[in-house]
C-alpha cells in the first residue's frame, strides 16, 4: 500500500470519528431529555428491557465486517455512558449535598432544626379536636421546653368515614394554640389552593405521605415562603422523596425538612417499617435537615424509647412524637399516642440517655 493511500484512509478515519462524536452527542442529548423525564416522573433510569430491544434491533441490522458480540459490547458501553449521563443530572439537584456542602438550617420561631443544633423536637395530636384538648397538650408540651405543635387539621384518611379533620377551624384553633403557650405550630395542608391560606396560622406547612407526589400541591409549597415538613411517602424510595423535595426547592423555597416515617412492608410486627438507613443516606445526598416521626413509623408505644435513640443516634435532627391528653378517646390514631406522662418519661429517658442535650431543660 501506498503511503499516500495510508494517510488518505487515516484522513477518512479522521472524519469518520468526528461524525461518530456528532451522532455520540446527538444521542446524549436524547438521553439527557428522556433522563429528565424519567426523575419528573420518579421512574428508575436502568431499563434492561429497552437495552435489550436496542441491542437486538442494532444486531439485527448489522452486516459486519464487526461480529455482534462486538456490536453489542460497544453498545453496551454507549448505555452505560448514557447512565452516567443522566446521573449527573442528579448531581446539580439544588437540595443536593453536591450543590451545596452545607447543612441546611431551617429556622421557625427561636427553633434551629439541622446544622448539628440540637435535635427539635415536634410534640402534639394526630388530630385538633378542640380547644380544650389542645391546651391541655400545649400547656404540657410547652412546660417541657417543646417550641413546635403539630396537630392534623385537614386528615388523608384510609377510610371516608373515619374522622376527616376540622379543616380550616383545627388551623385557627392549632395557631391560637399555639400563640397562647408561646410555641409555633406545623399542620398538613392536602389541597394546592389551601396554601396561602395556610401561611396565615402555621408557621411550617406540612405535606404528608400520601400527598409526597402531589406535584401541583409541592410547586405551590414552592412558591411561598414558609418552612415545609415533607413527610417520604409510605412506598416512596429516598430518591423519589428527594426529587419531591427539589420539586419545592425549584419553585424558590430552601426551607424544607425531609421526614422518615417508615414505609409500607411485609411486616405487621410495626404499623409501618422505620428505614432507619435512609436518615444517614439523605443527610449524606441532601443539605436538608431530616426529622423522624417515631409514632407514624412504629404505631407503638412500647417501642419509642429504643426507636427514638435509634433516630438520634443516626443522625436525625429532630423527632415527632404525636402526644394527646388521652390518647384513649382520641379521634384518630388512638393507638399510637402518647399520653402527656409518657411523653415526659420519654423525654426523660432520652435525656438521661444523653441524646438531647441541650434541646429541653428539665422542669
Ligand atoms: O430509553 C431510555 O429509557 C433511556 O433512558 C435511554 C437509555 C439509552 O441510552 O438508550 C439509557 C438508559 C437505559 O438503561 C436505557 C436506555
Amino acid at each position: 500500500m501506498s503511503k499516500e493511500r495510508f494517510e488518505e484512509l487515516r484522513r477518512q478515519l479522521d472524519a469518520v470519528n468526528l461524525e461518530i462524536l456528532e451522532v455520540l452527542n446527538r444521542r446524549a442529548e436524547l438521553v439527557q431529555e428522556i433522563g429528565q423525564m424519567k426523575s419528573g416522573k420518579g421512574t428508575e433510569r436502568f431499563d434492561p428491557i429497552r437495552e435489550k430491544e436496542m441491542l437486538d434491533l442494532v444486531v439485527d441490522a448489522n452486516e459486519g465486517p464487526f461480529p455482534s458480540d462486538t456490536i453489542r459490547h460497544l453498545f453496551k458501553q454507549i448505555f452505560q455512558a448514557s447512565l452516567g449521563l443522566q446521573e449527573e443530572e442528579k448531581k446539580s439537584l439544588l437540595i443536593s449535598r453536591k450543590n451545596q456542602a452545607t447543612d441546611t438550617v431551617v429556622q421557625v420561631g427561636k427553633l434551629l432544626i439541622g446544622g448539628g443544633n440540637a435535635p427539635a423536637l415536634i410534640g402534639g395530636p394526630c388530630s385538633v379536636e378542640t380547644v380544650n384538648q389542645m391546651n391541655a397538650v400545649a400547656s404540657h408540651l410547652s412546660g417541657e421546653g417543646i417550641h413546635l405543635l403539630r396537630g392534623g387539621a385537614y386528615k388523608p384518611r384510609t377510610s371516608p368515614y373515619d374522622f376527616q379533620g376540622l379543616g380550616v377551624e383545627g388551623l385557627r384553633i392549632l395557631s391560637e394554640t399555639a400563640k397562647r403557650h408561646g410555641m409555633t405550630c406545623v399542620s398538613e395542608i392536602v389541597r394546592p389552593d389551601d396554601v396561602a391560606m395556610a401561611c396565615e396560622y402555621l408557621d411550617v406547612i406540612q405535606i404528608g405521605a400520601r400527598n409526597m407526589q402531589n406535584f401541583e400541591l409541592l410547586k405551590e409549597a414552592g412558591s411561598v415562603k414558609k418552612p415545609i415538613l415533607l413527610k417520604r411517602g409510605l412506598s416512596a424510595t429516598i430518591e423519589e422523596l428527594l426529587y419531591a423535595a427539589e420539586y419545592i426547592a425549584a419553585r424558590g423555597n430552601n426551607q424544607i425538612i425531609l421526614c422518615e416515617r417508615g414505609i409500607r412492608t411485609y411486616e405487621k410486627a410495626t404499623r409501618n417499617t422505620l428505614d432507619i438507613s435512609a436518615v444517614p443516606i439523605l443527610k449524606q445526598e441532601s443539605h436538608l435537615p431530616v426529622v423522624v416521626d417515631v409514632s407514624h413509623s412504629t404505631g407503638r408505644k412500647d417501642i419509642m424509647f429504643p426507636i427514638a435513640k435509634a433516630a438520634l443516634a443516626v443522625g436525625a435532627d429532630g423527632l415527632i412524637i404525636e402526644t394527646h391528653n388521652e390518647p384513649a378517646v382520641a379521634l384518630s390514631d388512638a393507638k399510637q399516642q402518647l399520653d402527656l406522662h409518657q411523653f415526659s418519661t420519654l423525654l426523660n429517658q432520652l435525656r438521661e440517655s444523653g441524646y438531647l442535650k441541650d434541646t429541653v431543660k428539665a422542669k
